[in-house]
């Protein structure tokens, strides 16, 4: 049940509350988070390098998982989660963390991150932090646009139309208050609100077993760029067609940060568009703004999705597209064996 609005004693609804908390510390917040997930992706990436090279899941291996297969290298990350909050000798680590080839040294580092992110208030907040962002007073939250988009497509409440929010931070979000989805189902990993938002990883989210379980839309706004490797976005990204409806009226919307497409070694817009279409997603709205791009696809594949004849062995390694210094290594890889959990 969503949480009623506060009214003035007037009667007039009162503005949507936001975390006290100051636009430049905000900044600072999302500033350390970014740098956390990001050597966070580096050391896994790193780390997978030392896993024996015939395991054709290496790419696809969870911190965990490397660690029951590691054992050895479980006590340097306990080092790590152990250690203090910022520690001088893990920071100076954490800056060169591209430079480290110690795995004991890099198993540490991606403890004390994890630490960190996990548990020590990292992701909330973060999520905290998101939400000043999302403030209207500073630009509002990126589902501003779909409902614009969704206006120019004509849909419109009539339809009975629902969405899945992945990665939702308000249930005050115009997709939630727009009047065109209901429900609005909710879900994060770490849901500060969890009257209104499932605490719930989306790879974990039982596949649906038939219409009523799926979506007419999925929003998934700078959620991918969270998700730690590119072989889990691949993941990410081919879960998405089981939860949504067959019915070439469903929808999927993405936000990603800009950099990720402008400024990737591995990717850039025309390749992200091709991965999409070959995965049955075909562009009807695309925004690059300042600092993040937005896409309306919507979801054609009314067949089973075949992952061997679709041209997407493309897509299952990175390839490099362009070297220049200062770019990032951003990237998406389609797992080549799709066991459907994907
Ligand atoms: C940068 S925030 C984006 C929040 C909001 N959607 C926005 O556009 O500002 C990314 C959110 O995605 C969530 N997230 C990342 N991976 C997820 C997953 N596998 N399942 C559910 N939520 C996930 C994180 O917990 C985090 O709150």
């Amino acid at each position: 049940m969503l949480s009623r609005r506060k009214k003035s004693i007037t009667g007039k609804l009162v503005a949507k509350q936001v975390p006290k908390i100051k636009p430049s510390k905000a900044r600072r917040i999302i500033r350390r988070f970014h740098l956390l997930i990001q050597k966070r992706r580096v050391i896994c990436s790193k780390l997978q390098c030392l896993i024996v090279e015939d395991d054709e899941e290496a790419n696809a291996i969870s911190i965990e998982k490397f660690f029951k297969k590691n054992k050895s290298l479980r006590q340097s990350y306990m080092v790590g989660k152990n250690s203090t909050r910022l520690d001088p000798n893990l920071e100076e680590l954490l800056v060169r963390a591209q430079n480290v080839n110690s795995s004991r040294q890099l198993c540490e580092l991606l403890g004390y991150i994890c630490r960190e992110i996990d548990e020590d208030g990292g992701l909330k907040n973060y999520q905290m932090a998101s939400t000043v962002g999302q403030d209207s007073n500073r630009g509002g939250d990126s589902s501003k646009l779909l409902v614009k988009w969704c206006k120019e497509l004509s849909l419109d409440k009539t339809m009975g139309m629902n969405a899945l929010e992945l990665g939702s931070l308000s249930a005050k979000n115009n997709i939630s208050t727009c009047g065109i989805f209901n429900p609005v189902v909710r879900v994060d990993l770490n849901s500060n609100d969890t009257v209104n938002i499932e605490k719930q990883d989306f790879m974990e989210r039982p596949l649906p077993e038939n219409e009523s379980e799926q979506f007419d839309l999925i929003s998934c706004s700078l959620v991918l760029n969270f998700v730690p490797t590119p072989i889990q976005r691949g993941q990410m990204i081919l879960r998405f067609q089981h939860f949504l409806k067959r019915n070439q009226k469903t929808y999927l919307f993405i936000v990603m940060p800009l950099p990720c497409l402008a400024n990737s070694r591995y990717m850039t817009k025309e390749r992200f568009n091709e991965m999409m279409n070959c995965l049955g997603y075909r562009e009807v709205r695309y925004k690059a703004a300042k600092k993040v791009a937005y896409w309306l696809f919507n979801f054609e594949k009314s067949d089973d999705f075949n992952h061997t004849n679709t041209g997407m062995s493309r897509f299952t390694k990175k390839v490099k597209l362009a070297d220049k210094p200062g770019m990032n290594n951003f990237a998406i890889i389609i797992p080549s064996k799709y066991s459907g959990y994907g």
